[in-house]
């Protein structure tokens, strides 16, 4: 990966070329409003092309962790480091967010004014990349969503399960190394949520990308190579699932 993957202040030690995608060292996270203290010195790796299933009890800190791997909120301590890179109030965040890191969420945020073929093009705008090319890129998206026929619709017009694969088409927009999850299957029956787990794991294979997903379902973790759990803000086991 190129040097220009965070840019924070020039290093004189550059990174070594087996650097974790991801570091977290003694991260911890307060809530001053609620007196909490979501994270509690938390301290893991996270190498590229891995698949990690984050689970643990309701309030447990995953989407905290999930915020925080993801650049979306701050440590109140300790270091989150990307590509060998600390990140740090230098960085710019937008830049590598929108370079390298997807998100799917629970409730997708399509815009319901746009089709289905527009939505997938929305992180492609301000990339330098002219319409024919962002028209292009996300009929190659939604194709491999095996939503092609839906490319007209409009998010109402979508089942749940449809809408779902099109944000993850959106999510790949920009060729992300690392796609996170927050409970992607969360609003799915059991059908349409396996499907989405089959695309995961084509997703991982196919396109060798860092999965990071958070689950509260055991099929969901069990899919991943390894379970990440937590437990009051700490990481309470960290295993792999022999996949
Ligand atoms: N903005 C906030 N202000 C104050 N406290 C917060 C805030 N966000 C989260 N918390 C608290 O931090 C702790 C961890 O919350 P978090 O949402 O990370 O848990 P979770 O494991 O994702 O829970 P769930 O599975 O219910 O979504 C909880 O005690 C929660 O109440």
């Amino acid at each position: 990966m190129s040097d220009q993957a965070v840019s924070s202040p020039a290093s004189s030690t550059p990174a070594p070329l087996s650097a974790p995608l991801l570091s977290i060292d003694d991260v911890c996270k307060d809530y001053p409003d609620g007196n909490v203290r979501a994270l509690d010195h938390v301290t893991f790796d996270i190498h590229s092309g891995e698949y990690v299933a984050i689970m643990g009890p309701s309030g447990s800190g995953k989407s905290t962790l999930l915020s925080i791997l993801g650049t979306l909120d701050r440590p109140t301590s300790g270091t989150v480091s990307f590509d060998g890179k600390k990140i740090d109030a230098s960085t710019n965040l937008d830049e590598l967010r929108s370079q390298f890191i997807g998100f799917v969420f629970q409730s997708f945020y399509l815009l319901p004014t746009l089709t289905a073929l527009e939505n997938i093009q929305v992180p492609m705008f301000g990339r330098g990349m002219t319409g024919a090319q962002r028209v292009d890129k996300a009929r190659q998206l939604i194709e491999s969503v095996g939503m092609s026929d839906r490319a007209k619709h409009l998010p109402k017009q979508l089942s749940v399960g449809q809408r779902q694969r099109i944000a993850i088409a959106r999510s790949l927009a920009n060729d992300p190394r690392l796609l996170l999850a927050d409970e992607p299957t969360g609003n799915l029956d059991t059908v349409t949520a396996d499907s989405i787990l089959e695309l995961f794991a084509q997703l991982h294979e196919e396109r060798k990308m860092t999965l990071i997903t958070v689950t509260h379902s055991e099929e969901v973790a069990d899919a991943a190579q390894r379970i990440l759990r937590v437990r009051d803000g700490k990481i309470e086991s960290d295993k792999m699932t022999g996949r």
